[in-house]
C-alpha cells in the first residue's frame, strides 16, 4: 500500500485540499432518513464509537457494536460500555454481513488489521465509514469497489460530540464520500444523514474530502488544539512556581483556565477572547502573542510540511511497527510533569479572574489559532475548515483539561492526535525557553492591571484591535458562527 495523497497528480493534490463546502441547513431538512432502518454496526466502542452511537440511536438510528472476540470474551471496557449502554454487542461473524453500514470506530493504528478482517464479510453495497481518513489517505487502503466509502469526521473529541448534542447543539463535522468509492453515488446522502444523526448539523458541516480531511485534522491536533495547549499548561505552571505563586491557586488557574479563556473565543472569537481584558491588559497580550508567532511560525510550518510530505505519518507509522514505544514513553513522561501532578487548589475562581490573571495563556491561544489557521490555509486547506480545525475545537479541547487535565486530554483524543502533541510538545518547550525567561507573574498568576491605571495609548489600542479583527480567522469566524444559533454556554 503507498500513501494515497502522494500518488495524485499536483492538481489533484490541490482540487482534494480544496474541496470544502460549507453546506446550508436547508441540506439538512431529511434528517437522518437516509440512514432509518438500516442496519448500522459500530466496530470499536472508544472514545468516538460510544458517544456518536449514543447520539445516533437518540436521533432515531438502529446502532450495534460488533468488539473484537477478546474485548467481549473478557468484558473489556469496549464491552462495557455498549453493554451498559443497553447496545446489542456481538462478533464481527454475527453482525457484519447483515449491516448496511459499517462504521469503523477503531484506533488508526489498528485500521488497516480492522478494514482487512471486516471487508470480506460486508454484504454486497454495503457501506464503510470512517471518522478519520488516515487509513485511506496515509496508508492507501484500497476498498472493495462494491462498498461505498464515507466519511464523517466530527471536528471534536468523543466526549463533547456527546456533550454538545445534550444541550441540543452539535460539533462541527466534516463528511467525504472516497472517489475512488461511490458505485452507487448513495455516498453524500448517507454522510447528511449520518452527521444529522450526531447532531453536527447544527453546528456546521463541510463537504469536503478524505485528504482535506487528514490533512487538517493532523495539523489542528498537533499545534493548537492540544500540542500547544499542552506545552502552555507546562510553561505557565512552572514559571508561576518558579515565581512563588501557590502550587494550587496556579494548577487550578491553568487547568479551568482554558476553557474559561476559549469559551469567550468560541462565542466571539479572538476579538472576544481580548476584549475580556483591559485596555493595557489587551495591549500586553497582543505583544506577547505576537513575539509568540513570530518565535513559533517555522514550528507550526514545519508540522505542516511533514503532514504534507507524509513524513510524519512514516514516522508515526515506525512508531506502530515499534510497539508504540514513543507513545508510551511520552505518555508516562507527562504524566510525571508538576502541574499533572499537583491537584487544583480550593481558592475561588472567578471567570473574571481566570482572564485577568491569564493574560499569558490568552496570548498562547491567540498566537497558536492563527497560527495554525495561516499554515493550513498558505498549504490550500479552505478557510472554514482551518477555523473548526483551529479556532472552534480549541475550547472542546480544553473542556477536557478541565475535567482531568493533561492525562484527560491524551486519553479523549485519538492516538494519533496524542502521537503527533507530544511531537510538538517536544519541539515547543526548548523553542520558548528564552521568551518564558522574560515573563513575571504580572501575565501569569497575578492580575496585570493591579495598581495600574487604564491609560493607554490610543492610536496602539486602534492599531492592536484593527490587527485582531481583520485577521481572515475572524472574518470567516464571525460567518461560520452566524449559523451556530443553537449554541449553548458552558461557563
Ligand atoms: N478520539 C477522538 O475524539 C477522535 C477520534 N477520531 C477518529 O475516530 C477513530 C476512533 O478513534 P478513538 O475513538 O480515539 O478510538 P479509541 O481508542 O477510543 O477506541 C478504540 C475502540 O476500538 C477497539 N479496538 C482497538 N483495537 C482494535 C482492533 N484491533 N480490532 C477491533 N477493535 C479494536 C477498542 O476496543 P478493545 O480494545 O476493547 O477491543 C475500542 O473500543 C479514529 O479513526 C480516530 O482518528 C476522530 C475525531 C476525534
Ligand atoms: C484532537 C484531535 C482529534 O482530531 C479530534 C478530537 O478531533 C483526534 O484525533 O482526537
Ligand atoms: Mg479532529
Ligand atoms: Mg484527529
Amino acid at each position: 500500500m503507498a500513501n494515497y495523497f502522494n500518488t495524485l497528480s499536483l492538481r489533484d493534490k490541490l482540487t482534494q485540499l480544496g474541496k470544502c463546502r460549507f453546506m446550508d441547513s436547508s441540506e439538512f431538512a431529511d434528517g437522518v432518513n437516509a440512514l432509518k432502518g438500516k442496519k448500522i454496526v459500530i466496530v470499536g466502542c472508544g472514545a468516538q464509537g460510544l458517544n456518536q452511537g449514543l447520539n445516533m440511536r437518540d436521533s432515531g438510528l438502529d446502532i450495534a457494536y460488533t468488539l473484537r472476540d477478546a474485548a467481549i470474551k473478557e468484558k473489556r471496557q469496549s464491552f462495557i460500555n455498549a453493554n451498559e449502554n443497553g447496545f446489542t454487542v456481538g462478533t464481527y461473524e454475527e453482525l457484519i454481513p447483515s449491516a448496511d453500514v459499517v462504521i469503523n470506530l477503531t484506533p488508526d493504528k489498528q485500521h488497516t488489521a480492522v478494514v482487512g478482517a471486516v471487508m470480506p464479510l460486508m454484504k454486497k453495497g454495503a457501506t464503510l465509514s470512517y471518522s478519520h481518513g488516515f487509513n485511506i489517505v496515509e496508508e492507501g487502503t484500497q476498498v472493495r469497489k462494491d462498498l461505498t466509502v464515507i466519511m464523517v469526521a466530527p471536528k471534536s473529541p468523543g466526549s463533547e460530540v456527546r456533550e454538545e448534542y445534550k444541550r441540543g447543539f452539535g460539533v462541527p463535522t466534516l463528511i467525504a464520500v472516497h472517489p475512488e468509492n461511490d458505485p452507487e453515488g448513495k455516498g453524500l446522502e448517507q454522510a447528511k444523514a449520518y452527521a444529522a444523526g450526531t447532531g453536527g448539523h447544527k453546528a456546521g458541516v463541510l463537504e469536503s474530502s478524505f485528504v482535506a480531511e487528514v490533512k487538517s485534522d493532523l495539523m489542528g491536533e498537533q499545534t493548537i488544539l492540544c500540542g500547544l495547549l499542552q506545552t502552555g499548561s507546562i510553561l505557565c505552571f512552572d514559571k508561576m512556581i518558579e515565581k512563588g505563586i501557590d502550587a494550587g491557586y496556579a494548577s487550578k488557574l491553568i487547568q479551568y483556565g482554558w476553557e474559561t479563556i476559549t469559551e469567550g473565543m468560541k462565542y466571539g472569537g479572538i476579538t472576544h477572547m481580548m476584549d475580556r481584558l483591559s485596555n493595557p491588559a489587551k495591549i500586553k497580550a497582543f505583544e506577547l502573542s505576537e513575539e509568540l508567532k513570530d518565535i513559533m511560525r517555522p514550528l507550526f510550518q514545519k508540522h505542516m510540511d511533514d503532514i504534507m510530505t507524509g513524513h510524519f505519518s512514516k514516522t508515526m507509522m515506525e512508531d506502530w511497527a515499534n510497539d508504540d514505544k514513543n507513545l508510551l514513553t511520552w505518555r508516562a513522561a507527562t504524566g510525571e510533569t508538576a502541574f499533572e501532578k499537583t491537584p487544583a487548589g480550593n481558592q475561588d475562581i472567578t471567570e473574571q479572574e481566570f482572564y485577568d490573571n491569564g493574560v499569558l495563556m490568552i496570548a498562547m491561544v491567540r498566537a497558536g489559532v492563527e497560527l495554525a489557521f495561516e499554515a493550513m490555509t498558505e498549504s490550500g486547506i479552505i478557510a472554514e475548515s482551518a477555523y473548526y480545525e483551529s479556532l472552534h475545537e480549541t475550547p472542546l479541547i480544553a473542556n477536557t483539561i478541565a475535567r482531568k487535565k493533561l492525562f484527560e486530554m491524551n486519553r479523549v483524543i485519538s492516538d494519533t492526535a496524542e502521537y503527533g502533541c507530544y511531537l510538538f510538545d517536544h519541539a515547543c518547550k526548548p523553542l520558548l525557553t528564552g521568551f518564558m525567561k522574560n515573563i513575571d507573574t504580572d501575565v501569569i498568576g497575578k492580575n496585570f492591571s493591579e495598581n495600574m491605571d487604564n491609560d493607554v495609548d490610543n492610536a496602539k489600542l486602534i492599531a492592536v484591535n484593527k490587527a485582531l479583527r481583520e485577521h481572515p480567522v475572524e472574518i470567516v469566524g464571525a460567518r461560520l458562527r452566524e449559523s451556530m444559533t443553537a449554541m449553548k454556554p458552558i461557563v
